[in-house]
């Protein structure tokens, strides 16, 4: 369930932390079905784009999930368009995906309903 992803917080995540299994990832990414995973220059990664009705509605989204970011630690790409945002997450320090990844991603969909 996502309530039970986004109820937890981003944990100090350094080089030698665990990526996601194989097996955790399809467990994980059920938890998040509008999150798609991407590969990027080798680095697995999780994306949604989320549409909006004008260029104000999706900059304050961003400016929510900027906010999200600073409060885990853990911090995604935004990208910011007019009626779009893209948002990104990944983990720098192990180049792949960890947990904290999928908890922000279910986090950042709760945004939403704010
Ligand atoms: C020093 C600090 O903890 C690190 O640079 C954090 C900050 N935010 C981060 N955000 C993301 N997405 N991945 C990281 O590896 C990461 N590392």
């Amino acid at each position: 369930m996502s309530s039970q992803l986004s109820t937890q917080q981003c944990e100090a995540c350094h080089v030698d932390a665990p990526k996601v299994s194989e097996e955790e990832l399809h467990e994980l990414m059920s938890q998040i079905p509008d999150w798609v995973p991407e590969v990027r220059d080798g680095i697995m990664m999780l994306e949604r784009v989320y549409k909006f009705k004008n260029y104000k509605l999706a900059w304050a989204f961003a400016n929510k999930v900027s906010e999200l970011a600073e409060q885990e630690f853990h911090h995604p790409a935004i990208l910011l368009e007019w009626g779009k945002v893209t948002v990104t997450w990944w983990s720098h320090a192990i180049k792949g995906l960890h947990k904290n990844d999928f908890i922000c991603a279910a986090k950042t969909d709760q945004l939403l309903s704010d």
